[in-house]
């Protein structure tokens, strides 16, 4: 055992360092992307750890304080390096927002310290903590359902799990037996499989969740937040391979005169009125319909599994919702009407061109015969 478990952290230090330099260069490389800083730190801090608590057994003197500090703070890094990963912009200065963490570990270290408590057993419980916490923040994450995330949610659990057995061996064994050597080994074999696999792994899961944020982004509209053409497009064309017998109901939705408004009250008032609009469209649908922008102020509305007496109502209500709501210009409110054509269809046997082609005839009908109402194509 003496022999094995030197042997085991000298592989486990260097395969960390190795690990903090792979995951340093890419935040470099990904444009000093926080996240990969967070994780390289962690390694690098489990190294620093690792060797001032390997130190004072050689030079003879207690460096426990700072070595468990920096470990336990290490997993923390990890879970930071998470997090800000899943964030969309993250506000904080780093260093700033991990100086309280780094504090409050020592201070719970120093209080156990002070009264008596294993050192190695509390450090050991707030790092299974701090993986509980991280795998929990994978599990929240919409892309949990990839592989690789479940391995790493796998590889947390486990190590969390050692971590417990370590904490607890320390508080019930008061003086290092085999029993404590064989836990200590686990744990060190524990954390080298978890270091190598997160080194893997979290690039890709990165990169995953930046491909899906730039496609949300591509697909959605600045000004009004709906989907833009495009994105209204691929969506819809995914929603007509439903089950053949499925009815859904497209409706195209154009505000009315919408030229004299920005004649009359500027073009930002137009924008207003137009972010407004869309807002109304997407509260008075189902969270599972599509609305997006197809033209300057024409929106498109796909309801899967509507029939065309559903569909009618939900129009019919947003015709009147619309009609009867004041919108805030940048001077005064302003009334708006829509006219909406709409068209339903059986989803597989429709294809998306022949149903816009249809709604936009039905919406045509509807601004010839007056505007403010509800056309439906013949289908
Ligand atoms: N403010 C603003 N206006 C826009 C935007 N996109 C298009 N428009 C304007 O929307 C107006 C559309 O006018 P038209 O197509 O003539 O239609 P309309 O005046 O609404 O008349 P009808 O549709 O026939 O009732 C044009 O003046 C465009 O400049 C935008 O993003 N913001």
């Amino acid at each position: 055992m003496d022999v094995l478990l030197p042997s085991g952290i000298a592989a486990a230090l260097m395969v960390n360092l190795m690990v903090s330099g792979y995951l340093v260069a890419i935040y470099f490389y990904h444009e000093r992307e926080q996240a990969f800083l967070s994780w390289s730190l962690a390694c690098g801090c489990f190294v620093a750890g690792s060797l001032l608590l390997l130190c004072q057994h050689w030079f003879n003197i207690s460096l426990n304080m700072p070595g468990y500090t920096l470990l336990v703070f290490s997993s923390y890094l990890l879970l930071r390096g998470v997090t800000q990963s899943s964030a969309e912009k993250d506000t904080h200065r780093w260093i700033l927002a991990y100086l309280p963490i780094f504090a409050l570990t020592a201070l719970i270290l120093a209080l156990a310290v002070f009264i008596g408590i294993s050192i190695g057993a509390v450090a050991s419980l707030m790092m299974a903590l701090f993986f509980v916490i991280t795998e929990r923040m994978l599990a929240k994450q919409q892309d949990s359902f990839v592989a690789v995330v479940l391995l790493l949610r796998i590889l947390m659990v486990a190590h969390a799990l050692v971590m417990t057995l370590q904490g607890l061996s320390y508080l019930l064994v008061s003086s290092p037996t085999i029993a404590t050597a064989g836990v200590g080994q686990l744990a060190l074999f524990s954390h080298l499989l978890l270091t190598v696999a997160t080194a893997l792994i979290l690039p890709m899961f990165h990169a995953i969740r930046e491909k899906r944020k730039w496609i949300r982004l591509a697909n959605t509209d600045v000004l009004t937040a709906t989907l833009t053409r495009r994105g209204f497009f691929d969506l819809a064309a995914k929603q007509l391979t439903l089950p053949a017998s499925q009815p859904c109901t497209l409706l195209m939705i154009d505000i009315d005169h919408f030229k004299p408004i920005n004649d009359q009250h500027g073009h930002a008032t137009g924008d207003l009125v137009l972010q407004q609009v869309a807002k109304r469209i997407q509260s008075g649908v189902r969270k599972s319909d599509l609305v997006g922008r197809l033209g300057g102020e024409e929106f498109g509305v796909l309801m899967p599994q509507t029939d065309k007496r559903e569909a009618n109502a939900i129009a019919n209500r947003l015709l009147q919702q619309i009609a009867s709501s004041k919108f805030m210009g940048e001077k005064q409110q302003i009334s708006v009407t829509v006219s909406i054509g709409a068209i339903t269809g059986v989803a597989s046997r429709s294809g998306l061109e022949g149903l816009l082609r249809e709604a936009d005839k039905a919406l045509y009908q509807a601004k010839s015969r007056g505007r403010n109402m509800l056309q439906f194509a013949e289908s």
